[in-house]
């Protein structure tokens, strides 16, 4: 079965457990791949019948199956993601005598992969990012790149990597029209121009949003309109500034799968960076999380003082007395109030899953808690 068949077959069983709005966005995936204008074009026709009849899944679940039968039939090419787009090795930035220096770093980055910049503020994430879309000069090491589609210059560079800073520029007209100016600087025909920039709106979700102005759009959709303008150009490298700073939890998770989504393309994968403060929801997308404290780049795999713990956040109604009591059992280590969470260091050989069963067992009122051994919360908590 070749990868393309796969997610299908995938894609298939979302809609047959009724997970229908994942299905129709994994769909789109699917169409896009194709790169057939028949295909985006059924699947647009389907896109403005689904939000006219919002409340018909049935019939959308029958009519998205036909979809997925039509592309089943266009063979993708599977593109090879083996060699890295970035080889970065002891890069080094410094603003000056005593100022803020980041680096040494060393980095190989691929396409295909989601790559989580993280760190406090004023850790370096900006200037790394800025340093590989080479918008800043780094001073030591050596950045290679290695795209398929040949570059000349740095104009050229700036298709085949796009980098979309924290805060965006205005633009003038109706969202769908300045998606179109993107593809005709192309040299794209106008009726291709049209579908495929139709097929990005709906693939980003701004179907109902492709004649507004930059004005009535929210913060969470300008960034999505970003994202749409910077996929057009068909980047093989993306770098994301904050991409989730004005998202709510639940955009940030819809808006980070269609990413990764997007970025596992079968013929067109895209390396994508994004640095975050968000730390659950990027870890959870990212294939490789960096971590950056102090303008240096901790392999948390590396880092072992704190792996000789189990390490546990808990939010809970209780005092710190009661945890303290339930957990000797457990033999637990440490137990640290953050004002608002405990996050509780057990033996490495503990199992999470006793942990949890001592919670329940003394009816703990738990409103959240997580196994932060192995994320690098636990460089923010400790
Ligand atoms: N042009 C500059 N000249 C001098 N210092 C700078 C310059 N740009 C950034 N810095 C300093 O470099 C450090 C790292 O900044 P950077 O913006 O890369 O961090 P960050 O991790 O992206 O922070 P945040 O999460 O707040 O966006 C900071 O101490 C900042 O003050």
């Amino acid at each position: 079965m070749t990868r393309a068949e796969a997610r299908i077959k995938k894609v298939i069983t979302f809609f047959e457990n009724k997970d229908t709005f994942l299905g129709y966005r994994k769909l789109m995936d699917c169409a896009i791949d194709t790169q057939n204008l028949d295909i985006y074009n059924h699947v647009i026709a389907l896109t403005d019948w689904k939000e006219k009849f919002p409340n018909e899944e049935d019939e959308l679940i029958k009519r998205s199956l036909q979809a997925l039968n039509k592309i089943s039939k266009i063979p993708v090419e599977d593109h090879n993601t083996k060699s890295p787009v970035i080889m970065g090795s002891n890069l080094i930035k410094s603003y000056g005598l005593n100022r803020f220096k980041l680096g040494p770093i060393s980095m190989n980055i691929h396409k295909g992969d989601v790559y989580g910049l993280v760190g406090e503020n004023g850790n370096g994430k900006t200037t790394l990012l800025r340093i590989l879309a080479k918008e800043l000069k780094h001073n030591e090491g050596t950045l290679e790149f290695n795209f398929n589609k040949a570059f000349n210059n740095n104009y050229d560079l700036r298709s085949n990597l796009v980098y979309i800073p924290q805060r965006t520029q205005k633009w003038y007209g109706s969202l769908k029209d300045n998606l179109k100016f993107v593809l005709s600087n192309y040299g794209i025909s106008p009726e291709e121009n049209e579908t495929r920039v139709l097929m990005m709106i709906a693939r980003l979700g701004l179907w109902n949003y492709k004649h507004l102005k930059w004005n009535e759009l929210s913060s969470g959709y300008k960034m999505r309109f970003e994202l749409a303008r910077t996929l057009l150009r068909q980047p093989e490298l993306l770098l994301l500034d904050e991409p989730l700073a004005n998202l709510d939890v639940l955009a940030q998770q819809v808006i980070l799968e269609d990413l990764k989504s997007i970025c596992n393309s079968i013929n067109n994968p895209i390396a994508l960076i994004l640095s975050s403060q968000q730390l659950y929801e990027v870890e959870k997308v990212s294939d490789k999380v960096i971590y950056l404290k102090n303008g240096i780049y901790e392999d948390q795999n590396t880092i072992t003082n704190t792996n000789n713990y189990l390490i546990v956040e808990i939010d809970c109604n209780c005092e710190r007395e009661t945890l303290k009591q339930i957990f000797a059992g457990l033999n637990l280590e440490r137990l640290v109030f953050n004002g608002g969470i405990f996050v509780a260091y057990f033996p490495i050989e503990t199992a999470f899953s006793l942990v949890l069963e001592t919670l329940g067992k003394h009816k703990i009122d738990v409103t959240y808690t997580r196994n932060i051994t192995k994320s690098t919360r636990r460089f923010f908590v400790s």
